[in-house]
């Protein structure tokens, strides 16, 4: 680094310059303007007192930062040019004149802030002015704690020197805070360092002798050296800028490791000595001979205690520990560390005595315990939770919510919450009342003897916040779960995890459009989930009219709308018709009496559909497919369900277990590996008293990562790749819808054809010619009206609804398409353009 000249051109660096620049008079409000930036306390201040302050730029720099209106004062042996906003006047600062005058200006306000930046004139011995300097502060300081608000700030500039220390430890007595600092303007060459006060104490009576100089730098002139601090940072080294203190001279100094070892503080040993010997004196010494061929003292403490200066903090922990070991052997009375006066820097090192680890460590267990103590209150609140849910729906009357006990209502009970959410039912009602429902919660659980019993209010806030953000999180996966399939899908599987998971099909989950309306319009709770049927025998939420909710895989709703008469002896294909029919209203509104004549000829001609008619027919997708086993137009999911087999068919989808089914498929695993694999570490984490929040992120990424074999990724891609080639359910309707549509039409024509035949005024040449006329006009295929193209100008332009006609008193019939004449000719000159290009 490049030395700062003070002297000479050197004097003139940036700070002066943009000092200069910025009509600073002194090179020094950078100085302050650097420390407020790091402390900050001239924005709040309302008073200043700037002591020493000629030429002034540190008062212009308070008038700059500080809310207009603020007092501000200036005081200087020198005089001070006139400063816009700021009191000025010429005084000796350690007089009582000086004293007087600001308390004149001042009247009864006190200072938020008092600055010193004061330097006596330099030129006699450097002992001499660094002296004269702190005694300066000391007077500042002095006049700091008559004008100080409690609170208040006090700045001020010290030299580096003998008598920094105790001014340092003044200021500790006065202040909260005591921060010193170097501001980057302030020149590298110059002693000085600037020296934050905040907090003032505002003591009622300060004892004189605190601000006396020569009590202060002879009292304390030799503070007690911070060998704690010395020992447990040792890589943090002070520098003796202020030199060796008086009478020590010597560098390395050495002692008896003995000694270390009776000594009551041993941290002052370690702090201020280079090495622990364990040479004999001549005459000899029996306890450092014991202590030499102890077996504690092993090779690594003897090259410890050689050089105690290049030690660390793990290596001093080290000899401390073997100094208690071998005190104890020695029969040394196990006392704490050190009888001498605690510093207050004593204070903050940590414990190292046995006895203190003693009380580490009962700390710690009370910490766990009463960790414990939460969790098992959370998940009693939880219980809770539950329990009044239940009572909300009126599965159970008040007096049987046992808060303590699992109970019929626990979690392996016949009535857990779990099956009763099968149903979806649960969510329903929950949902949106939720947070209600957490706060009506949570305030009697304080109230109540669960409540009363921890005095911790804290732990108990926090369990609310706990358990707000559970009720938040499962309100957000609600709403996700309302939008998205896939994480409903996940979800489903997560709660039915000692069940196959065989994906969510359309109508299991509401997912075609005809369920959804279904479940939405629904007045009751039942769902038309067929496995869940199964698993949940009788679902505890009912209709009051006690009709089972579920039958055959139908909702309640569908059921009763199929068990009107029009469907009686229809069979299952009518429902196809009937959807056809809602798009085709031509063909459906005509005939109808014959087309149920002719439906039940066809549903006695096949025995299958017989067999259907007496079951209440099926959704249109499920239908479909059972009426046409050969076609591939119903949906898929459903038909992958059941094995031909009857056994579970379980669907592979993932490479990874495609590579598991060819493993154990060739051999190279069995089931047993399987089972063993299964006892990992993840098979038995506590997760216990756990967010689910948290478990959820977690299992995000906390999972196993399973191999996969090129073989498998590509069945998968295969088998992808066929699914692929089916048509899409909608595309398969609409076949199916067609193919019906021209059953339907035959049927009509046969109908009429027959009639004819059997007409009887007509000859046979006639009855020929009208049935084959019959038949061409079948097979025409409709002609479909051309598109009418209608410029969007004129009366057209930008209306909304259908255009008018050429004669405007007619609208345009048919199909029509607005266009915008002057894109088609903007789009037609850009052809033109391209064309010519080429
Ligand atoms: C470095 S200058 C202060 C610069 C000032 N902070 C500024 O920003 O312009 C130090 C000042 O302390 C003043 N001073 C020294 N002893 C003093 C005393 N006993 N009473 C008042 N002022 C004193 C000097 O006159 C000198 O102007």
């Amino acid at each position: 680094m490049a030395i700062q000249k003070k002297h000479g051109k050197g004097r003139l660096d940036k700070w002066y310059k943009l000092a200069k620049e910025k009509g600073y008079r002194a090179r020094a409000a950078f100085k302050l303007i650097q420390l407020n930036k790091k402390y900050g306390f001239l924005e709040n201040s309302k008073v200043v007192l700037d002591l020493c302050a000629a030429p002034g730029s540190w008062c212009q720099v308070c008038a700059e930062t500080m809310p207009t209106n603020s007092i501000i004062i200036g005081v200087d042996l020198a005089p001070i040019k006139p400063i816009p906003k700021v009191i000025t006047f010429q005084s000796d600062i350690t007089t009582e004149k000086c004293r007087a005058t600001i308390r004149g200006h001042l009247k009864t306000w006190k200072a938020d802030c008092v600055l010193h930046d004061g330097a006596p004139n330099v030129g006699t011995a450097w002992v001499q002015d660094s002296f004269n300097q702190a005694e300066l502060v000391l007077h500042s300081l002095k006049l700091a704690t008559e004008f100080l608000i409690e609170g208040g700030a006090f700045v001020t500039k010290v030299f580096r020197s003998k008598d920094y220390n105790s001014l340092l430890w003044v200021f500790k007595q006065l202040f909260n805070k005591v921060e010193a600092t170097k501001p980057p303007s302030s020149r590298n060459v110059s002693a000085e360092i600037f020296v934050v006060c905040r907090g003032f104490k505002a003591p009622k009576r300060i004892d004189p002798r605190l601000l006396d100089p020569k009590s202060v730098f002879e009292d304390l002139a030799d503070p007690t050296p911070n060998n704690e601090a010395r020992v447990y940072n040792p890589e943090i080294k002070k520098r003796r800028r202020e030199g060796y203190e008086e009478g020590d001279y010597i560098q390395f100094k050495e002692i008896p490791a003995n000694e270390f070892i009776q000594t009551t503080d041993p941290i002052a040993i370690l702090g201020q000595y280079n090495k622990l010997s364990f040479d004999q004196p001549k005459n000899g010494d029996v306890a450092l001979s014991v202590l030499d061929k102890l077996p504690e003292t092993t090779d690594e403490i003897r090259i410890c205690c050689s050089d105690l200066k290049v030690l660390g903090r793990k290596e001093f922990k080290l000899l401390l520990k073997w100094r208690l070991k071998v005190r104890e052997i020695l029969g040394f009375p196990s006392t704490k560390k050190s009888a001498a006066p605690i510093s207050e820097e004593v204070a903050e090192i940590g414990p190292m005595d046995e006895e203190l680890q003693v009380q580490e460590d009962l700390q710690r267990l009370k910490e766990q315990e009463s960790a414990k103590k939460k969790r098992e209150r959370r998940r009693e609140n939880e219980k809770k939770q539950k329990d009044i849910m239940r009572m909300q729906m009126s599965m159970t009357a008040p007096m049987d919510i046992g808060m303590e006990q699992d109970g019929p209502i626990g979690r392996g009970a016949m009535f857990r919450l779990k099956s009763v959410d099968k149903t979806a039912a649960l969510n329903r009602l929950a949902k949106g009342k939720m947070a209600v429902l957490t706060e009506a919660e949570t305030r009697p659980d304080q109230d109540s003897g669960i409540g009363s019993e921890s005095d911790e209010e804290s732990d108990e806030e926090e369990d609310r916040l706990e358990r707000e953000l559970d009720s938040m999180y499962e309100q957000y996966t609600e709403r996700k779960a309302e939008n998205d399939a896939k994480y409903r899908a996940k979800k489903a599987r997560k709660e039915h995890l000692d069940e196959d998971w065989e994906g969510v099909s359309a109508s299991e989950h509401g997912d075609s459009d005809d369920d959804e309306k279904l479940e939405e319009d629904s007045s009751d709770d039942s769902d038309d989930d067929d496995d869940e049927a199964g698993a949940v025998d009788k679902p505890l939420l009912r209709d009051l009219d006690g009709t089972p909710s579920e039958a055959n895989g139908l909702s309640k709703r569908a059921r009763s709308f199929f068990s009107q008469d029009i469907f009686k002896e229809i069979p299952v294909l009518e429902d196809l018709e009937e959807e056809a029919s809602e798009e085709d209203g031509e063909e459906a509104e005509s005939d109808g009496e014959q087309t149920n004549h002719d439906r039940s000829v066809k549903a006695k001609a096949t025995p299958k559909d017989k067999e259907a008619s007496k079951a209440p027919p099926k959704p249109v997708a499920f239908a479909t497919e059972e009426s046409e086993d050969s076609d591939d137009s119903g949906d898929w999911e459903e038909t992958e369900k059941k094995s031909k087999s009857g056994k579970p068919d379980i669907d592979i989808i993932t490479a990874e277990a495609m590579t598991l089914a060819h493993q154990l498929a060739s051999g190279q695993t069995s089931k047993h590996d399987l089972i063993d694999d299964g006892f990992n570490k993840r098979a038995f984490k506590d997760r216990d008293g756990v967010p689910d929040w948290f478990l959820d992120d977690e299992h995000k990424h906390d999972r196993p990562h399973k191999p996969i074999t090129k073989a498998a990724a590509d069945a998968i891609k295969e088998k992808l790749r066929a699914y692929n080639a089916r048509p899409i359910k909608k595309v398969a309707e609409a076949r199916a819808r067609k193919k019906f549509k021209q059953a339907q039409r035959l049927e009509k024509i046969k109908k009429k054809a027959d009639l004819l035949a059997g007409e009887e005024g007509m000859s046979e040449k006639e009855k020929a010619s009208s049935i084959a006329k019959l038949m061409s006009s079948a097979a025409r295929k409709k002609t479909r009206q051309p598109m009418k193209v209608v410029k969007a100008a004129g009366l057209n332009r930008g209306i909304s609804g259908r255009p008018k006609g050429v004669f405007f008193y007619f609208l345009v019939k048919g199909r029509y398409k607005m266009v915008d004449p002057r894109m088609k000719k903007e789009m037609r000159a850009m052809k033109r353009i391209s064309k010519k290009k080429r």
